[in-house]
């Protein structure tokens, strides 16, 4: 079976597939290669032969969680490498390179499954906007704090504003304006998103009238679901792109 993996900035996003390299089986979010491991330990069900991963961490980083599964399981391991063009589509960044890894691949997808003209927002660490046009061009992105960026920042650079994860998961219940702190806080920061959500679907209207596909996803996709009616949420997009650009034979 084939192991899959998103490494992002705060969690990982693993699957295991069937050997026909479509079918999951199970998967999970996990914060460390210690959780990773212990999530797959007891699976020795999934008789792991192949493991294709994407990973946003840094070289060392992703070296060491290489090794470990190789270590662990005897696994052969393909990762994702930046390209400047694939599967119809043009990467837009002046250094393709630098065009974070997960994005292209989010990307990717969405482009593939749209075919056609897609915005694709990326709801996890950060938050991040791409615009692939009908002809494939990526036209580029934009890059803004997520939602655990934003609380944190405000709950370290002030000096009262403190609560737990458990009182903000209540204030998300109404937008109304917040008559606590958390609910000031946490309401404040959702409509920062759903701002951010509407300029970046005016710029997509801008570029292509009605005719584009909006794709939502990462870890807090569901906070602005109902921003736009029509978008798609598919929280596995990485995993689509990581499919085409790390096929396995
Ligand atoms: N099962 C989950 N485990 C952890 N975080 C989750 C989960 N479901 C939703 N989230 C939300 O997802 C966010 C992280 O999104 P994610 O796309 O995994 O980020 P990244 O790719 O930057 O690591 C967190 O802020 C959290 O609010
Ligand atoms: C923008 C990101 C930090 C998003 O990471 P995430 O929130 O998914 O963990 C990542 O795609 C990245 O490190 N990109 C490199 C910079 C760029 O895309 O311009
Ligand atoms: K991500």
């Amino acid at each position: 079976m084939i192991l899959e993996l998103d490494c992002g900035n705060s969690f990982i996003k693993w699957r295991v597939l069937r050997s026909d390299a479509v079918t999951p089986i199970e998967g999970g979010v996990v914060s460390s290669d210690g959780d990773l491991l212990v999530s797959l330990k007891d699976a020795e069900k999934f008789q792991l032969k192949k493991c294709r991963l994407v990973s946003v961490r840094t070289p060392e980083e992703t070296d060491s969680l290489v090794a470990m599964l190789v270590n662990a399981f005897g696994v052969s391991v393909v990762r994702a490498i930046p390209t400047r063009e694939m599967a119809g589509v043009r990467n837009g960044y002046e250094d393709f390179e630098r065009l974070g890894l997960d994005r292209w691949l989010a990307l990717l997808g969405g482009y593939h499954l749209a075919a056609g003209a897609c915005l694709v927002l990326d709801f996890g660490t950060a938050i991040t906007a791409d615009f692939v046009a009908a002809d494939g061009e990526h036209l580029g992105g934009f890059i803004c704090p997520g939602m655990p960026l934003m609380r944190n920042q405000l709950r370290t650079h002030t000096r009262r504003i403190r609560y737990d994860d458990t009182a903000a998961e209540r204030a998300h219940e109404s937008l109304a304006p917040g008559r606590t702190t958390v609910e000031a806080v946490e309401r404040g920061c959702l409509l920062m998103l759903r701002g951010f959500v509407l300029t970046q679907l005016e710029l997509a209207r801008q570029y292509w009238g009605q005719d584009f596909v909006v794709f939502l996803t990462g870890g807090d996709a569901n906070l602005v679901s109902g921003v736009v009616p029509g978008a798609r949420v598919v929280p596995d997009l990485v995993f689509v792109g990581l499919a085409m650009a790390c096929p396995l034979s």
